[in-house]
């Protein structure tokens, strides 16, 4: 009995040892250890109070590994942290490793077949993709639409003037304007009220989509439960959706109406009229509404939070952009997004803080439609990839001193986040680069410059700028923990 006990014991640890040591036989990038039978490593990134992000760029880090295959639960998913890497898999491997891996709340396949989003390099996809780059936030959009831009921002400032001296909670009110803009883009219409309780129910609705795409989901790492639900968060998902979708269907009826009659002729095209005029149905048209709603707005005021809070916190930094904006835009005007071109310094801040904080640290989940040489390595197909921009952003390799807001970096380099310089790239690269990156391009240094041009800052019950608290907190964007409340002070009057 005691022998075969003994040999029992013997055998099952060999088949541990086997697991947690077998050869690379599939020649994938190095795994991440220890990996765990049915669990992979969980167990580690769990016991880390760090930020997944923090974690897998100091993983890599430690590591020396540019490519890691990392296994949440049962799910593989290779992760990629140089600048060599994101090259590889961005511009090199573009085609192959283009897919969209589609989190397991999202996949509702009606959306996803007409999605910009999710769906993978499809026509139907590159027809969007057209769409939007060309027409909807193309050059001559994007020109037409900016008084509408400059008067939403001048709302929130006229806002804030009203609020001087009490304490504002700044990511809910740049939130709100971004959703305003948007609206505006979108259909000609706002969707938020200063001080008004959210009565549209456009913000509560868009914030809780990314709340429930944020929550850590048991199907992700055990895909077999997919079909289940267990945690109900599809279901929660398509409820949002269903309720976000009837938030314009009046309006979008009533265009349909309008140009059917011919009686509403209008003078300047939005969104919808583009859609319309390429055919849309109404299920299109849900999609993409909530595609520019969901990934323009988070994305920007978590952006301009970080960059306010930053700057606060470096008030050499903050007096040099001040004098700038005195010198280019003047002491009692208004900056106008036509200023920006000449606000090298504002460019740089805004740059800055996308190296320290990209809004999307693992840009948006890619998958491979075919398996593929990598650095010498195999990802297979379906394989779920993900670039960790935040580690590139980071890396003291490339960056020096690269945990210092040091805007001065980029006044003296021609880097840039266009998706040719793998050093940084908080938009991404290739065919999956940002679709919106341009109006994010007008809107984020818009908002920033006025804020600070029109304000000084300071920070409730006296604190001063070295003790504000600047966490990292991961959802489906990266939030400053705790959010940033701070108080205006009106610098002087400026005229419209
Ligand atoms: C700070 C601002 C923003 C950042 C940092 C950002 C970042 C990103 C990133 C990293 C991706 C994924 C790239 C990839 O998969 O490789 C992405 C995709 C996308 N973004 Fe943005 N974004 C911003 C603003 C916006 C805005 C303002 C809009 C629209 C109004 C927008 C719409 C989209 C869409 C539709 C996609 C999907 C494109 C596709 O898969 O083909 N984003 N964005």
């Amino acid at each position: 009995m005691e022998v075969i006990t003994t040999l029992a014991l013997f055998s099952l640890t060999l088949v541990v040892l086997y697991l947690l040591f077998k050869p690379n036989q599939n020649n994938l990038p190095p795994s991440l250890k220890p990996s765990w039978p049915l669990l992979g490593n969980l167990p580690t990134l769990l016991r880390s109070t760090t930020p997944l992000h923090i974690t897998l760029a100091d993983l890599a880090q430690s590591h020396s590994a540019p490519l890691m295959l990392v296994t949440l639960g049962t799910a593989p998913t290779i992760v990629a942290s140089t600048p060599e890497a994101a090259m590889e898999i961005l511009k090199t491997h573009d085609r192959a490793l283009s897919g969209r891996h589609i989190s397991v709340c999202f996949r509702i396949e009606e959306m996803n077949k007409n999605s910009l989003v999710w769906d993978d390099c499809t026509d139907n996809w590159k027809q969007l993709r057209r769409i939007a780059k060309t027409e909807i936030f193309g050059p001559r959009m994007l020109q037409i639409q900016e008084p509408v831009r400059e008067k939403k921002v001048g709302e929130l400032m006229e806002f804030l003037r009203g609020r001087e001296g009490k304490v504002a909670k700044i990511s809910e009110l740049v939130f709100g304007t971004l959703l305003n803009i948007l609206g505006n883009v979108i259909f000609s219409k706002d969707v938020f009220g200063y001080g008004e309780k959210d009565e549209v129910g456009m913000q509560s609705l868009i914030k809780e989509l990314l709340i429930i795409g944020s929550s850590p989901n048991v199907a992700e790492f055990y895909p077999v439960f997919e079909g289940l639900d267990l945690q109900g968060l599809k279901r929660k998902c398509v409820d949002r959706v269903d309720r976000v979708n009837k938030l314009w269907e009046s309006t979008v009826k009533e265009r349909r109406l309008s140009r059917s009659t011919n009686s509403g002729e209008r003078e300047s095209k939005d969104m919808l009229d583009v859609l319309l005029d390429n055919g849309f149905s109404d299920v299109q048209i849900n999609v993409l509404f909530l595609e520019t709603f969901g990934p323009g707005s988070e994305t920007s005021s978590s952006t301009i939070e970080w960059a306010m809070a930053e700057l606060i916190k470096s008030p050499t930094k903050l007096a040099k952009l001040k004098e700038e904006l005195n010198q280019v835009v003047g002491p009692t005007s208004q900056v106008k997004e036509a200023h920006i071109p000449s606000l090298p310094y504002l460019q740089a801040c805004i740059k800055e803080t996308m190296r320290l904080h990209p809004a999307a640290p693992f840009l948006l989940p890619h998958r491979a439609m075919e398996p593929c040489k990598v650095m010498g390595y195999t990802i297979p197909k379906n394989y779920k990839i993900i670039v960790n921009a935040y580690a590139i952003g980071r890396d003291p390799k490339i960056w020096k001193d690269p945990c210092c807001f040091r805007p001065e970096r980029f006044l003296e380099s021609s880097v840039d986040y266009n998706g040719n310089h793998f050093e940084f790239i908080p938009f991404g690269s290739g065919r999956r680069i940002c679709v919106g990156m341009p109006l994010a391009n007008r809107t984020i240094p818009l908002i920033v410059s006025s804020l600070m041009h029109n304000f000084d800052w300071s920070l409730p019950e006296g604190r001063k700028p070295e003790e504000l608290v600047m966490n990292e907190i991961l959802g489906l964007t990266l939030a400053i923990d705790p959010s940033l409340s701070v108080i205006p002070t009106v610098r002087g009057n400026k005229t419209y």
